[in-house]
């Protein structure tokens, strides 16, 4: 189980689900946990905040139920998602992250009702924000999220090309940070430029073509961790 307010010797590999076969996705999942994945990474797409659909509750619950031990990272890519933290927690999310984006034209300081209402089901909160945001958007934050996440590529796709720019914003802000909360990366990391982003500040990798993709997961995921 992850704890997120320890940091870890290398970084986590948290696969995303989006990369795997879902006519098979026990196996699939139950495979990359047994192949050294630290926890498992699950995108909810509304078709609103990201041009896409994903998944909904009754997978995370499904997930949970057959993987009562396993760390469930939920990536709230939502236009509403005081709408989706609930249910969520119930269907057994370990942490929820949702996106500042999706705070804008709301009411002042939602951001905080969201992470107070996200740490009030008992799940662990973070932030995330997109390629074009700045650093600075969410560093208010800093000190009320365990974990902040950036966005390597604009969000509604697996298996998109990584966008560099971002380890300047994450150089900028995972110094900020106290040693409790972690710095995660999402979107097209994979064992090429897990180095570059590890060296930038980040500790826990979400990797989904990169791993689900491979001819040999374990290895995948050795090397994202080895950088
Ligand atoms: O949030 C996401 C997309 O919005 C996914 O987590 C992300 O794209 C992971 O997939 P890949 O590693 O294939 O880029
Ligand atoms: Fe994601």
């Amino acid at each position: 189980m992850i704890d997120l307010s320890q940091k870890p010797a290398q970084p986590l590999v948290l696969p995303s689900i989006l990369a795997a076969d879902f006519t098979t996705l026990g196996e699939d999942v139950a495979d990359v946990l047994d192949k050294g994945a630290d926890g498992i990474h699950v995108d909810i797409m509304d078709g609103h905040f990201v041009p896409n659909l994903s998944i909904g509750v009754p997978i995370m619950a499904s997930l949970r139920k057959r993987f009562p031990d396993a760390y469930f990272d939920v990536h709230l890519m939502v236009t509403n998602p005081e709408l989706f933290v609930q249910p969520f927690a119930d269907a057994g999310a370990d942490h929820i992250t949702f996106h500042i984006e999706a705070t804008a034209g709301r009411k002042e300081n939602h951001e905080f009702d969201l992470i107070k209402q996200i740490k009030a089901t008992g799940c662990t909160a973070g932030i995330s924000f997109n390629p074009p945001t700045t650093a600075a958007s969410v560093q208010h934050l800093v000190g009320h999220v365990e974990m902040f996440l950036a966005m390597s590529v604009h969000p509604g796709f697996g298996g998109q090309k990584f966008i560099p720019e971002v380890l300047d914003k994450i150089r900028e802000l995972s110094p900020k940070l106290p040693d409790t909360a972690r710095f995660e990366i999402d979107g097209g990391v994979g064992p090429v430029n897990a180095g570059d982003v590890a060296a930038a500040g980040v500790d826990m990798i979400v990797a989904g073509s990169a791993v689900f993709g491979a001819p040999d997961r374990a290895a995948a995921i050795a090397a994202i961790k080895a950088g």
